[in-house]
């Protein structure tokens, strides 16, 4: 399974750097694909021997004058080849609009990288019915292409995110058994995933692993969470 951390606007250089490290550590005695996305400006280059760090964000473009963000050669420098987009904090926070997303995905995937695509509702569409949602999410994967080989999927309910909300299991079995048959990609869920219902949510089926934020923060609780999908089988 992929266990990721989304680290966001947390820890420093310093403290990602050990982070990884421990990591590293425990990811090496697992099975497990394990990715962690540090702050932007913690990204280095790390000894990891297993574990995949990817970027939280870049501009679709090698370099030039794009204020504030990184792109493709800042990248290389570190040898990062994976990046997350369609995060719902740069969807709704940072104003990223579907047609953007899409130019940002496809200028990714020339570039051969591994995609983890986001996807999730916010709290009025849940409320508006399963066929609003549904139509909402549809909505996320317009200009994707579904079919690319590097790709991961995540789902993330807007509202489940940070707020120690969660869909029901039986929500999320049954919002991935549809996505499934939007792309056959490996699909994570995200959103409150702690050291407490981790073991619940992989469990289920069409769950290929979890993105997890802040419960991640905390190297021990995020290799406990790596130890669960060890103990699972799949
Ligand atoms: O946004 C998330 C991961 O990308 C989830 O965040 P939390 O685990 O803090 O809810």
């Amino acid at each position: 399974m992929i266990i990721a951390a989304n680290l966001k606007t947390n820890l420093t250089r310093h403290d990602t750097a050990s982070y990884i490290e421990e990591v590293d550590k425990c990811a090496k005695q697992s099975n497990q694909e394990v990715f962690v996305f540090p702050a932007i400006s913690s990204l280095d280059s790390f000894s990891a021997e297993k574990v995949e760090v990817g970027t939280q964000n870049a501009y679709p473009t090698v370099n030039g004058a794009f204020t504030g963000e990184i792109g493709l050669e800042q990248l290389e420098e570190f040898g990062i080849k994976t990046i997350l987009i369609g995060h719902s904090e740069r969807r709704h926070i940072l104003g990223e609009t579907q047609e953007f997303i899409a130019k940002k995905f496809a200028y990714f995937k020339e570039q051969g990288f591994t995609i983890v695509y986001c996807v999730g509702e916010p709290k009025e569409k849940r409320e508006a019915g399963k066929e609003a949602m549904m139509e909402y999410i549809s909505a996320q994967y317009e200009g994707i292409d579904t079919s690319y080989e590097k790709l991961i999927i995540a789902y993330e309910p807007v509202w489940a995110i940070g707020t120690g909300l969660t869909p029901t299991l039986e929500d999320i079995e049954d919002i991935h058994t549809e996505l499934k048959q939007k792309s056959s990609a490996p699909l994570l869920y995200g959103g409150s995933v702690k050291v407490t219902n981790a073991k619940e949510v992989l469990s289920l089926k069409n769950v290929d692993g979890i993105l997890v934020g802040s419960a991640a923060l905390y190297a021990e609780h995020f290799c406990t969470m790596i130890q669960y999908a060890d103990e699972i089988e799949k």
